[in-house]
């Protein structure tokens, strides 16, 4: 079942930072979200996780109206967030502790799955920037959510990290078949990893473009040269720029 916005508005104060969205996320699919600075893509995010409620229109997932945050819903932000004084496998395992007891053997398994084996006891300070972020991606991982909200989670890695972490992510996704919402700033990465794509503009904060993205799976890089990824992207640049 989906996660649907009925005509969402969202004001602070004056500023209309989201205006009339209608949106319906399908079950298991991985949606990105693209847009300048301002257009209300971390104000949409935070609707969906339930940390905000909106000024008009309602949201729902399974048809039951989302009224705050749940399990169900996760998110991962653009700063990996992990506590300093905490080793890296207590910090992956943070989250569950309000649940009851720790599954340990699933911690492990998540701590190899992303590549991180050999640095259990490590602080967030001993590791690089992508390891941290794979960290916090476990984090959210394990309490096994249905829907995985990303506000541009790669943006602050360098460029080869931000690559392998993206493949990273698509191999993931295919495992555990959670909705994804991502979103970001960078156009390759939206075309590169979406089944769909939604542009936004800015004041207020509207969908400009929602369509499907016409690139089989799995991705490689190599199609960011063919006719069909270009034609998209000059699309996109064109609503971007206007
Ligand atoms: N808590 C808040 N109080 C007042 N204004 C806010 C608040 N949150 C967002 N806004 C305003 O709403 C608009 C949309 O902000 P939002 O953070 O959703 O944009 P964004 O697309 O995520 O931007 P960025 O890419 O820079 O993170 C902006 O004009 C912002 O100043």
């Amino acid at each position: 079942m989906p996660i649907t916005l009925t005509q969402v508005a969202r004001d602070f104060g004056t500023i209309r930072a989201l205006d009339r969205i209608s949106l319906t996320i399908e079950d298991g699919s991985f949606l990105t979200v693209l847009g300048a600075s301002g257009c209300g893509k971390s104000t949409l995010l935070n609707l969906i996780a339930g940390l905000d409620t909106p000024s008009a229109g309602h949201l729902a997932i399974d048809g039951v109206p989302i009224t705050g945050p749940g399990p169900d819903r996760v998110v991962v932000f653009q700063q990996p967030g992990l506590y300093p004084w905490l080793t890296l496998r207590d910090n992956i395992a943070f989250g569950l502790r309000m649940q009851g007891p720790i599954d340990w053997p699933r911690i492990d398994d998540m701590i190899g799955i992303m590549g991180l084996r050999g640095f259990e006891a490590h602080r967030p300070y001993e590791l690089s920037g992508g390891m941290q972020q794979r960290a916090a991606l476990a984090r959210a991982l394990v309490m096994n959510p249905r829907v995985l909200l990303m506000d541009e989670p790669f943006a602050a890695l360098d460029a080869q990290t931000r690559h392998r972490m993206q493949s990273f992510l698509l191999e993931l996704w295919d495992q555990i078949g959670a909705t994804i919402v991502f979103i970001t700033h960078d156009i390759d990465e939206a075309i590169m990893l979406g089944d769909r794509l939604v542009v936004m503009q800015a004041r207020p904060g509207r969908i400009a473009i929602d369509q499907k993205i016409p690139l089989p799976r799995p991705r490689h890089w190599d199609m960011s040269l063919e006719p069909d990824y270009l034609h998209l992207k000059r699309n996109i640049m064109a609503v971007l720029a206007a």
